[in-house]
C-alpha cells in the first residue's frame, strides 16, 4: 500500500468561488456547559454549484448553515473559524433600478466579522435562506403581493410601485404560480404553493447563494419533485449557488453537484454526487446510501445503520462513528481521523480532491471492498437521462 496521504489543503479559492468556510466551530452554550455542535467545518462553494449537506437528524447541518449566515439563535455561538463570502453583485436581468445595478469586481466579505449594516446588505440581496419551516414563515394576515413587494420595497428602494408589482408577478410566474394568486392570503394557497412563494421571495433580489434547509420536507413526494425540478431550472437560468440541506441522501444524489456528509457535528466525507453514489469512502456515507431507496438504478435491499447518533454531550472517543461502524479498528476508538484524500482516489489535477475522515482510507491497509470501489466519475444521476422520470 502507498504511504498515508497528507491532509489536503482546502480547495484554494478561485475566481469561481462564492463561499469559503474554514474550520468553522459552533457551540451551544458557553463555558463548562457548552456543547460543540459543529467542529472544524471546511467547505468551498463555486458559483452556480449545488452543494448538498446530508446526515441524520442532529448531525449539525442546520447549525452549520445558520452559523455561516450568522442567523444562529442563542445559545448558539460561533467559537472559531472563518466564513468568506465572495460578493459579486450581478447586473440585474430584471427588477433593480439602474442606480442599484452593480457589476464591479468581487468583494470578499468576512461574514463572521462583518458589522450588522454589512450583514443586512448581503443577506437576502446576495445570500438568501429558505428555512425548514418556510411554509409557516409567511405572514398569515398579508396578501402574497404585499409580502413580495415588501421585500422589494426594503431592498430596491428606487423601484416604482408599478415596477415592484410587475416584478412580483414575474417572480410568481417563475415559480409556477399564476398572477391571479397575487391577492391571495397564505391560507388560501396549498402547502406547495406557499413553499413556492417562499422560494420566489428568496430569489426576489437575485442572490448569488441560496441556503435551503429541508425546503420541501413537509410536502408530498410529487409536489416536492415538481418544486425541486423548477428550482434546478431557475438555478440554470439565474446562476445562483445552493446549499441544500436534507437528511435524504438519495434526493441529494439526484440534484447536487457535490455532497458533504455530516456526522456528530463533523464533515466526514466530501465528494462529487456521482462519486459518492458509486464509490463512497466513509462507512457512514455507505450506511446512509443503504438507508434510502435510490430513485434510479437497481433495487437493492435496504440495510440502514445500526444504533443511533451519539449525544453531543457524550461523544465516543476517537471517531464518533466507531460504535456503529462495521469496520471499526482499535485505532478508531482512540484517535480522531482527519479529512484526507482516500488512498484509492487519484490526485485531481483540477477541482477539489474528494476527502473522507476514516482510518480505513489512510493507506496503511486495504479498505474493505464496499469502500474501495472504483469511482467512475461518469453517469452522474443528476445528469442522467432518466432524471425526473417517475421510477
Ligand atoms: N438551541 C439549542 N440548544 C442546544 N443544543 C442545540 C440547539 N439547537 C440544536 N442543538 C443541538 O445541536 C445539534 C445539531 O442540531 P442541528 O439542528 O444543527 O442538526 P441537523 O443535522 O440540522 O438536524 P435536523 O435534520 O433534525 O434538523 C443537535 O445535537 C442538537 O440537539
Amino acid at each position: 500500500m502507498s504511504a498515508p496521504t497528507a491532509v489536503p489543503a482546502p480547495r484554494a479559492a478561485t475566481a469561481d468561488t462564492v463561499l469559503e468556510v474554514r474550520d468553522l466551530c459552533i457551540d451551544y452554550g458557553v463555558g463548562a456547559g457548552a456543547v460543540r455542535a459543529v467542529t472544524d467545518a471546511t467547505l468551498t462553494l463555486r458559483r452556480g454549484e449545488v452543494l448538498g449537506l446530508a446526515g441524520e437528524s442532529g448531525s449539525g447541518k442546520s447549525t452549520l448553515a445558520y452559523g455561516l449566515t450568522r442567523l444562529l439563535r442563542a445559545p448558539g455561538v460561533i467559537s472559531g473559524g472563518e466564513v468568506l463570502f465572495h460578493n459579486r453583485p450581478q447586473s440585474s436581468a430584471f427588477g433593480a433600478a439602474p442606480n442599484e445595478v452593480v457589476s464591479a469586481g468581487t468583494e470578499i466579505v468576512d461574514l463572521l466579522g462583518a458589522d450588522m449594516a454589512k450583514l443586512r446588505e448581503i443577506r437576502w440581496s446576495q445570500l438568501a435562506v429558505v428555512f425548514q419551516s418556510a411554509m409557516h414563515a409567511l405572514n398569515p394576515v398579508a396578501r402574497i403581493d404585499a409580502q413580495l413587494t415588501d421585500v422589494l420595497k426594503a431592498h430596491r428602494r428606487q423601484m416604482s410601485p408599478t415596477e415592484r408589482r410587475e416584478r412580483a408577478v414575474e417572480l410568481l410566474r417563475m415559480v409556477g404560480i399564476s398572477a391571479d394568486r397575487l391577492r391571495s392570503y397564505p391560507h388560501e394557497l396549498s402547502g406547495g404553493m406557499r413553499q413556492r412563494v417562499m422560494i420566489a421571495m428568496a430569489l426576489a433580489l437575485e442572490p448569488q447563494l441560496v441556503i435551503m434547509d429541508e425546503p420541501t420536507t413537509a410536502l408530498d413526494v410529487v409536489t416536492q419533485r415538481e418544486i425541486l425540478e423548477e428550482l434546478m431550472q431557475l438555478r440554470e437560468r439565474l446562476g445562483f449557488a445552493i446549499i441544500f440541506i436534507t437528511h435524504d441522501l438519495s434526493l441529494l444524489i439526484e440534484l447536487a453537484d457535490s455532497i458533504a456528509i455530516m456526522y456528530a457535528g463533523r464533515i466526514v466525507e466530501r465528494a462529487g454526487a456521482d462519486e459518492l453514489f458509486h464509490a463512497p469512502r466513509h462507512p457512514y456515507s455507505l450506511g446512509l446510501l443503504n438507508s434510502f431507496p435510490a430513485l434510479h438504478g437497481d433495487r437493492v435491499r435496504m440495510e440502514g445503520i445500526p444504533g443511533s447518533p451519539p449525544s453531543l454531550t457524550a461523544l465516543p472517543g476517537g471517531c464518533a462513528f466507531h460504535p456503529r461502524c462495521p469496520y471499526a479498528m482499535d485505532r478508531c476508538r482512540t484517535e480522531t481521523p482527519q479529512l484526507v484524500r482516500p488512498v484509492s482516489d487519484p490526485v485531481r489535477t483540477g477541482g477539489e480532491d474528494r476527502v473522507a475522515a476514516c482510518w480505513l482510507q489512510d493507506g496503511l491497509q486495504e479498505p474493505p471492498a464496499p469502500l474501495h470501489r472504483e469511482a467512475t466519475g461518469n453517469g452522474s444521476p443528476a445528469t442522467d437521462d432518466t432524471h425526473g422520470s417517475d421510477q
